[in-house]
């Protein structure tokens, strides 16, 4: 089986294009005002409508209240809903009840405790990307999209195969073109994520740099 890639952070249709292109499974619309990569609802609409056919759209959201929940379903109609904050178990299920849309939930890693911690989600979410705590010390750090790993025998570590929610987690956190077919092997993820990775500066995606990951990523398997 191939691994599955999500490229997060898409925010213009060039980008779009050659997430398309290069044979993405996911791709991610962030709505967090103080990213570089945040899209309003008429550039996220225009986006979705060029992927949704191909690929499943998710939009992130940060703690996000009803009304751009309410807001992102009309205009966007993604596939998913990634929770990038401080969400809850109960909040998680209440807003994939509400707007009636899958939501996977990101949960930040510093060892193996927090994966197995993950598992509050269970029943509660229908997927879990597993992501790098962000730096309490750097100021002006994101929730997400910070281009930091994690150490991946956190994940490594944790029985996962019993536990569908584990089982189909996506890895997430400074991943590359060059690191990204070393992460899949150590970890044995089935999907991945990445941002910065695959930018040319902060918020600018670079189409060559999506390419080589997302062929690193499929193929990581089927090398040495
Ligand atoms: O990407 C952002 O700007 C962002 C902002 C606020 C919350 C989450 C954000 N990104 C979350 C993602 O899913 C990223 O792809 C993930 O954190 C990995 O990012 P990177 O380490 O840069 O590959």
């Amino acid at each position: 089986m191939t691994t599955e890639v999500k490229i997060c952070g898409i925010n213009s249709a060039e980008a779009m294009q050659s997430t398309l292109d290069a044979g993405a499974d996911y791709v991610g619309l962030v709505f967090f005002e103080r990213s570089p990569r945040n899209v309003d609802l008429a550039m996220a609409r225009t986006l979705a409508d060029m992927a949704r056919d191909r690929l499943q759209v998710i939009a992130l959201v940060v703690d996000a209240d009803d009304a751009l929940l309410e807001a992102i379903a009309r205009e966007v109609a993604p596939h998913l809903i990634q929770l990038h904050g401080k969400e809850t178990p109960k909040r998680a299920n209440d807003v994939r009840r509400q707007f009636g849309i899958p939501v996977m939930k990101a949960v930040s890693v510093a060892g193996p405790d927090d994966v197995r911690g993950a598992l509050a989600y269970d029943g509660f979410v229908d997927r879990l990307l597993f992501d790098a705590k962000p730096r309490a010390d750097e100021p002006g750090a994101l929730p997400g999209g910070n281009g930091v790993a994690f150490d991946w025998e956190a994940l490594a570590a944790v029985e996962r195969d019993a536990n569908d929610l584990l089982a189909d987690c996506i890895l997430a956190g400074g991943l590359t073109p060059e690191n990204v077919a070393e992460a899949v092997r150590l970890t044995g993820v089935r999907a991945v994520d990445v941002s910065s990775g695959v930018e040319s500066s902060p918020g600018v995606k670079d189409a060559e740099r999506i390419r080589r990951f997302i062929s690193a990523a499929k193929t990581a398997n089927q090398t040495p």
